[in-house]
């Protein structure tokens, strides 16, 4: 991507050049989504730099403050393949499955060498330099880099018939392969089909020398569980929720549906009180909630734009106008980081008019 003709080089495409590993289904889907062709948004200016942290290997860094929505870096990926291996012969009489598994494996490997050999030597060698945590469960040298530094693609790149996960694909990237681990993270991505790039933005304020990270584990997950996820990376994360009071953090993560939805339900309580009788504990019990989430780094979940709006609702009806549009900005600057629209509380209400309930909706928000 895109299209490469016998005489192209690698200069003539200032984005880059992506090697993909598509069906025709998925190329179809690409080619026909609106806008196709158009160039990434760019940053104004470079605004980080890739470099050596300790115990992390390489990392990236912010070279300038940042605020959350703010645009680190559009990429197309080096290459693009389907998650799961696609191995198309039966298993062989008197293989074991072990043995059937690692034959696939192998097979998959041999597929996705072709994919690599033809690369731009530039991108190739890009390739090669980055790192593999996969070097004993089987994985070739292609396939451990792809499972170490791959970012799963959305809705645009998807095989109806190999069901949900096979279905799916992973872009491997040269510079954003370099963001290493925090369960707290400060900044998410989005992958724009039309422009075939990825864009990494901040969903925090971010100052000049932080290293930017992104979580590899669902971070709803309690600190064993996100231990458990980040096992195939060989690293056992340090953050602050992994290492300081665990249960704490984990009872954040693991009832954000909950606490959230809890502390809407106050809110529309005390909205409905006179306004003589509502008091600022409703307004302080909502801004520590926020602080608990924002420490988390659970900011970009979509239950933060659900807090934030109700945070800004409180700041109106306690008549502070300028606290509730500085709140309606930031849930503005979510929907840029994430590239989607936030949840309204009122879709949420409106799929549940009849429970009295809102902590046990959790399946669907
Ligand atoms: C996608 S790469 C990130 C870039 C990598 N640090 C490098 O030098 O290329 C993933 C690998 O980085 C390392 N890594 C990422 N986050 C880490 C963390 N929080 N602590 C220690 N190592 C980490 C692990 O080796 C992991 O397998």
């Amino acid at each position: 991507m895109p299209i490469r003709r016998l005489d192209s080089t690698y200069d003539e495409e200032p984005i880059g050049w992506s090697e993909c590993f598509v069906t025709s289904s998925v190329k179809r889907q690409i080619h026909e989504t609106a806008g196709f062709g158009r160039a990434p948004p760019q940053p104004e200016r470079v605004n980080f730099r890739i470099s050596p942290t300790p115990g992390m290997g390489l990392g990236m860094f912010a070279t300038c403050s940042l605020k959350m929505g703010d645009l680190i870096l559009s990429e197309r990926p080096l290459i693009v393949v389907p998650v799961g291996i696609r191995a198309d012969f039966r298993k062989p009489p008197g293989f074991t499955d072990e043995q059937y598994s690692q034959a696939a494996l192998f097979e998959w490997e041999k597929n996705l060498e072709i994919c690599v050999k033809r690369m731009f030597p530039e991108n190739r060698k890009a390739f090669y330099a980055l790192t593999n945590s996969h070097t004993e469960d089987g994985s070739g040298p292609v396939i451990g880099r792809i499972r170490t530094n791959g970012f799963g693609l959305g809705d645009g790149f998807y095989d109806k018939e190999c069901g949900v996960t096979a279905g799916g694909y992973s872009a491997t990237c040269d510079k954003m392969s370099r963001i290493n681990h925090s369960c707290r993270p400060n900044t998410t991505h989005s992958f724009d089909v039309a422009s075939f790039s990825f864009q990494l933005r901040a969903t925090r304020d971010i100052k000049p020398g932080d290293q930017l990270f992104y979580s590899y584990a669902e971070v709803s997950l309690s600190a064993a569980g996100r231990k458990q996820e980040l096992a195939p990376y060989g690293f056992e994360c340090t953050c602050a929720s992994c290492s300081g009071d665990t249960a704490k953090s984990d009872r954040i993560r693991t009832n954000l549906v909950s606490l959230v939805c809890d502390n809407r339900l106050q809110y529309d309580t005390w909205a409905r009180k006179p306004r003589h009788l509502r008091d600022n504990k409703m307004l302080q019990s909502s801004l520590d909630l926020l602080s608990s989430l924002e420490n988390e780094g659970l900011t970009s979940t979509p239950y933060y734009p659900l807090l934030v709006c109700t945070v800004s609702e409180i700041y109106t009806q306690l008549g502070d106008t300028e606290n509730a549009n500085l709140y309606l900005h930031r849930q503005e600057a979510w929907k840029t980081a994430r590239n989607e629209e936030a949840l309204t509380w009122d879709g949420i209400l409106g799929k549940v008019k009849n429970k009295l309930n809102l902590s046990s909706l959790s399946p669907l928000i």
